[in-house]
């Protein structure tokens, strides 16, 4: 018997600082079995970043246009800034039968959790507030104001934890990575996974 799977949509989300960048490269350096979907920012490339490889680097009007024609599968405003997936390259991939993963912020997560909740959310979540406050001044990205408004958006944004089907613990990187890769592999066993597997392999032998 042959069927075609879909991929999974996996949302990594969580507060600024909590290690969401880091954990992702150290999956891609692992080749762990994941696409992962460039997003579209209107903020300016830091030193380094290429357009079409970290993000596409495109003007507020562009942004505002792919809003307009529903490019994006979800966008938000963060820290002056838009950033949005979009929806081509997630809706292609998936039909593909491989998985994308998203990381960004928990405005976009909640989006795309109302417009498919068929995803797997998963928090990332800091050991506690004071590591999290440690890791946002150890990044040095950030001057003393801005550190503490980061903190009190970042405990707001650990309310919405309860949005999500699973939290992960970013105590260590690779630790962080052996549990997303664990989800990844018991979402593909999912019950109402399988069953969508079947009902779309109707007809095939
Ligand atoms: N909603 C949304 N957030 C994104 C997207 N791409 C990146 N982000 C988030 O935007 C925030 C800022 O990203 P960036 O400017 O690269 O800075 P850094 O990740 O904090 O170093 C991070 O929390 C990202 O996860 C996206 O397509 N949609
Ligand atoms: N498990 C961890 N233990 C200690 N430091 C970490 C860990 N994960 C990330 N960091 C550090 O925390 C800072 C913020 O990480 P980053 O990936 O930029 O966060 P985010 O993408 O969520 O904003 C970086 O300096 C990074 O090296």
């Amino acid at each position: 018997m042959s069927f075609k799977e879909k991929g999974l949509l996996v949302v990594l989300s969580g507060p600024s600082g909590v290690g969401k960048g880091t954990v992702c490269k150290a999956l891609r350096a692992r080749g762990t079995h994941l696409q992962y979907s460039i997003s579209v920012t209107t903020r300016k490339p830091r030193e380094g970043e290429k357009d079409g490889i970290h993000y596409f680097f495109r003007d507020r009007e562009q942004f505002q246009q792919m809003i307009r024609e529903d490019k994006l599968l979800e966008w938000a405003e963060y820290v002056g800034n838009f950033y949005g997936t979009p929806v081509d390259y997630v809706r292609e991939t998936i039909n593909a039968g491989q998985d994308v993963i998203l990381e960004i912020e928990v405005q976009g997560a909640l989006q795309i959790k109302r417009r498919f909740p068929e995803a797997t959310f998963i928090f990332l979540a800091p050991p506690t507030l004071g590591e999290l406050k440690k890791r946002i001044i150890g990044r040095g990205t950030e001057t003393a104001d801005l550190i503490e408004s980061r903190m009190s958006v970042a405990k707001s944004e650990m309310e919405l934890m309860e949005n999500y089907n699973y939290v992960v613990e970013n105590d260590q990187v690779e630790k962080a990575c052996d549990r997303i890769e664990s989800i990844v592999l018991a979402e593909h066993c999912r019950v109402d996974h399988i069953i969508e597997k079947y009902k779309d392999s109707e007809g095939a032998d």
